[in-house]
Parts: C-alpha cells; sequence; structure tokens
C-alpha cells in the first residue's frame, strides 16, 4: 500500500509541483489550502506524513504543530517557509517538525526528505518547551542559501549533544553559531564556557583545561577548577583547537571516549557531562599530516563538521547584515543611517578579508564618523580603502592582527618595490604617519562614540591637538546622542 502524504500550502502552484513530484515518487497525495482541513485530517488519523507551509489564510502551522504532535507524536511534518531565517529553522525543530525546508527549494530534495522521514523510526514527541525569553531575539543573520545550510543543521543539532566542529575564516561567526547552539539547545540552563588554545600559553593550557591539583607544577599552590569543572552540564567551547598542545590533546580525546579525565597531578578520573563544540580556522587535514593534530581526535571532534562561508561567498547577506549592524549601532545611541544602492554595490564588490566582523566595524566607524544620515559608494568607498591598504598584511596564520611595525615593514618593502630602480614621490614620511593616524583617531573617536574629550585621553593627546588633526585629517565626526 502506498504511503499518504498530507500536503498544505495556500499556493496552487506549489500545491502542484509538490504533488506532482510525490505521485511521480510513488506517493499517494492530498492538498489542502488551508490549516482547518490539514487538522482534521490529520485527527482522522489520516496521512502518513506532512508537508505544510508556516503561513496560512486561516492560521500559522507552528500554532498547529504541538497540537499535532500531540495527537500523532510518529506523524513527520515538514515545514515549508519562505521566510528563511534563523528563528524559522529554530522554531519548526522546536515545536518538533522533522525538517525544515527554504523556499525555493528543490523538488528532488524534498522528495528525498520524504523518503528519509518515512523510513526512519520515529523517537516520538519532541521534548523540551521553547525557550520564550529568545522567540523575538535573533541571534544570526542573513538568508543567503549557505546560510540557509547551516540554520537547517542547527536546528538538527539542537536536540542533541552531538560534538560539532564549525571551521571558517577569521570573523565568519564560528563563536557566534557556537553560543547559538548552547543558548537554543537542550543545554541552555547549563553553562557556557568558553577557551581560546591561542589566546594562552601553551604550557598552561592542560590546567586551564581540566585544572590542577596543588603542587601539580611550580607555581601551583592550590587546587584549581578547569574550564571542564566549570562548564559541567553545559557546553564547552574549544576555540583554535588546532592551537591545542598535544598532551592537551590527549586528555580530551580520552574525555570524548570515556566520558572522563583526570586533573593535572590527579589520579581520580573524574566523570563529566559537558558538550564540545570546537573551532578552528586551520585545515586540520593538514596539521595532522604535518604531526600537529592527532587523526584519531580529530574523527571524535568532527562528528558534525560545519562550515562557514566566508562573506564573499554569501554578499546576498550583505544588506541584512548591515541592516542589523546599523540598527545595534542606534540602539547604543549612534545616529540612524541608511545605505543607499551604490554603497551596497561598492560592499557587494569587496572580498571582505575580515568576513563578518570587518562588515561590523565598518558600520560603527560609519555610524559614529560620518554626520550624513544617507551612507553612500564613496564613503563606504574611503572606509574600506583605509581598511584594504592595512588588512592583508595585518593577519598571520592564526587570523590575528601581527605588531604594528612588522606590517608597516611589510607593507614599505612592497610599496618601495613597487617603483622599481626608482624611488616613490617625496614627502614619503607624512604620508605613511597620515595613513596611520588616519585609522587610529577613527578607531578612538568610534570606540568613545565621537565623543572629543574621552577620545583625547584614550590616545593620551591634549584636546586641542585632537581636534587639530581632526580638521587636518579630515575625519567628519558626529557626537552620539547618549
Ligand atoms: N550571521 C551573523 N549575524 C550577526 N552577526 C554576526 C554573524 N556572523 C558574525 N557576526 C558578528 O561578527 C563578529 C565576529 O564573529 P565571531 O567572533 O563569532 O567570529 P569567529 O569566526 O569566531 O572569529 P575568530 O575566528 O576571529 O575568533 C561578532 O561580533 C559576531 O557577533
Amino acid at each position: 500500500m502506498s504511503m499518504q502524504i498530507l500536503v498544505a500550502d495556500d499556493d496552487s502552484a506549489i500545491r502542484t509541483v509538490v504533488s506532482q513530484a510525490l505521485m511521480r515518487a510513488g506517493f499517494e497525495v492530498r492538498v489542502t489550502s488551508n490549516i482547518a482541513t490539514l487538522w482534521r485530517w490529520i485527527s482522522a488519523g489520516e496521512g502518513d506524513l506532512v508537508i505544510t507551509d508556516v503561513l496560512m489564510p486561516d492560521g500559522n502551522a507552528f500554532d498547529t504543530l504541538p497540537r499535532i504532535k500531540n495527537s500523532r507524536p510518529d506523524l513527520p511534518v515538514i515545514v515549508m517557509s519562505a521566510q528563511n531565517t534563523f528563528m524559522t529553522a529554530i522554531k519548526a525543530s522546536e515545536k518538533g517538525a522533522y525538517d525544515y525546508i527554504p523556499k525555493p527549494f528543490d523538488l528532488i530534495e524534498l522528495v528525498a526528505i520524504v523518503r528519509r522521514a518515512l523510513s526512519e523510526p520515529r523517537p516520538g514527541a519532541q521534548a523540551g518547551a521553547p525557550p520564550e525569553e529568545l522567540q523575538d531575539s535573533m541571534p544570526l543573520v542573513g538568508r543567503s542559501p549557505a546560510m540557509q545550510d547551516i540554520y537547517r543543521a542547527l536546528a538538527r543539532m539542537m536536540q542533541t549533544d552531538l560534538t560539532v566542529t564549525i571551521t571558517g575564516e577569521s570573523g565568519t561567526g564560528k563563536e557566534l553559531v557556537a553560543r547559538a547552539l548552547h543558548d537554543y539547545g537542550r543545554r541552555r540552563k547549563g553553562p557556557f564556557v568558553a577557551i581560546n588554545m591561542a589566546a594562552i600559553p601553551r604550557e598552561l593550557i592542560e590546567s586551564e583545561l581540566f585544572g590542577h591539583e596543588k603542587g601539580a607544577f611550580t607555581g601551583a599552590q592550590a587546587r584549581t577548577s578547569g574550564r571542564f569543572e566549570q562548564a559541567e552540564g553545559g557546553t564547552l567551547f574549544l576555540d583554535e583547537i588546532g592551537d591545542m598542545p598535544m598532551e592537551a590533546q590527549t586528555r580530551l580525546l580520552r574525555v570524548l571516549q570515556q566520558g572522563e579525565y583526570t586533573v593535572v597531578g590527579g589520579r581520580t578520573p573524574i566523570a563529566t557531562d559537558v558538550r564540545i563544540v570546537a573551532a578552528t580556522n586551520k585545515d586540520l587535514r593538514q596539521l595532522i599530516s604535518r604531526g600537529l593534530f592527532r587523526e584519531d581526535l580529530f574523527y571524535r571532534l568532527n562528528v558534525v563538521p560545519l562550515r562557514l562561508p566566508p562573506m564573499r561567498e554569501r554578499v546576498e547577506d550583505l544588506a541584512d547584515l548591515a541592516r542589523h549592524f546599523f540598527a545595534r549601532a542606534e540602539k547604543e545611541g549612534l545616529p540612524r543611517k541608511t545605505l543607499n544602492q551604490g554603497a551596497l554595490d561598492v560592499m557587494r564588490r569587496y572580498s571582505w578579508p575580515g568576513n563578518v566582523r570587518e562588515l561590523e566595524n565598518l558600520v560603527r566607524r560609519l555610524s559614529a564618523l560620518y554626520p550624513q544620515d544617507e551612507i553612500t559608494a564613496e564613503l563606504v568607498e574611503h572606509e574600506l580603502s583605509n581598511d584594504a591598504a592595512s588588512s592583508p598584511a595585518m593577519e598571520n596564520d592564526r587570523g590575528r592582527p601581527i605588531d604594528l611595525s612588522a606590517a608597516v615593514e611589510r607593507y614599505l618593502a612592497d610599496y618601495f618595490a613597487s617603483f622599481g630602480e626608482g624611488l616613490p614621490p617625496p614627502g614619503l614620511h607624512d604620508r605613511i604617519l597620515r595613513d596611520v593616524e588616519y585609522p587610529l583617531i577613527a578607531a578612538a573617536l568610534a570606540a568613545t562614540r565621537g565623543n572629543q574629550v574621552r577620545a583625547a585621553e584614550l590616545l593620551g593627546v591634549n584636546r586641542n591637538t585632537l581636534r587639530k588633526k581632526i580638521r587636518d585629517l579630515d575625519i567628519s565626526v558626529v557626537r552620539s546622542i547618549r
């Protein structure tokens, strides 16, 4: 007997293509344009699977999902929506949908999901009420296909404790995703503890992570707890995992294999209940081949790999992200700004080596430094050229800014080389100092929201000197209202 699929969508074109595709795949299909009919069928025990749109003329499918889950916990429901945001994916998962499919979708993929849903044993009703207080906040912004994939993957992982490894260039949002996994997952009531392997001296990493007994090493004057202990019952975010020393890797592997560890200098194994989320901007496979990362640990960590795409692969998200950051700046008391089309075009053509973080900083500068309400292409070009002049030389292989004079040295070597046998035009000293001074003063003003008294204090220069420099360097300043 063929399986019956119930399809609900108020768009007749969608009903037609979906039902044709399903019938071709051998399913029996019933279609409706409203929730009332869908609910009537479901409560009468009809259908083996449901595909429904979210917004319908007579209601919202999310409001009906709990009822469906109550009366028929084993009935898989696939939710389709054109509102392709993080919250839609999360809501679908929290309300117990089997899967969420952003519109427009691929029919082949839809049929594949239907087959998978029908062949899997159903675990029954999903547990856990949605976290009401988090319903309206939107931690992750962007509706590009690349981000859709991330949202769906996250929604599936929310209800699990699987170990996740997030890869992506610096500033792509790895830490934000790790937090979202925690805040919307079933450990949200527990602690979220983050530790960055690249930020701690290597010899201290093991004791930071696992704690140490009194006298475990010189200077260990008392027993201290490690991050594992602090994260008990919650999530431990291991940032820059590629920088983890070998001995710590071995201890971590044991946690993942046996669910226990020993503190440095201790003997008794301690059981632990911590979800691990790791992140890296390095290629771990390459580190493995160079003998710097344990392969067995890699496989344990990489249970669910998540790759965050760089900004340049999701330019569709620029407008949403910029609007989000401008709105945030406004909340902080800076004047309201909008980008015009030309400005957006310039941003779409830019390569964003610093990814979302670079965009966030750009928006902050644009909000703080310019009086115009509408941001134009020229302003964006001006700010980006200041960024681009320095950024390629400014990052080492960890994606962190390196020593400023080393960066200037590298910049100058390239600069001189570009004149071949000849010399650059005279006046180099002033030009270079100006190039350093401009971003320095702009950053100080942005950080103090345009408050010149505080900016002068921060820079350690006299207020009149700052005023003169702002004039000479032609920096526009707006005071924030707060
Ligand atoms: N999709 C997004 N929506 C909103 N804000 C974002 C998004 N992605 C990143 N951000 C913001 O961009 C900044 C950089 O993100 P985050 O620190 O998570 O990046 P990261 O990949 O962990 O960087 P690093 O590797 O340098 O530590 C943060 O301020 C974060 O809030």
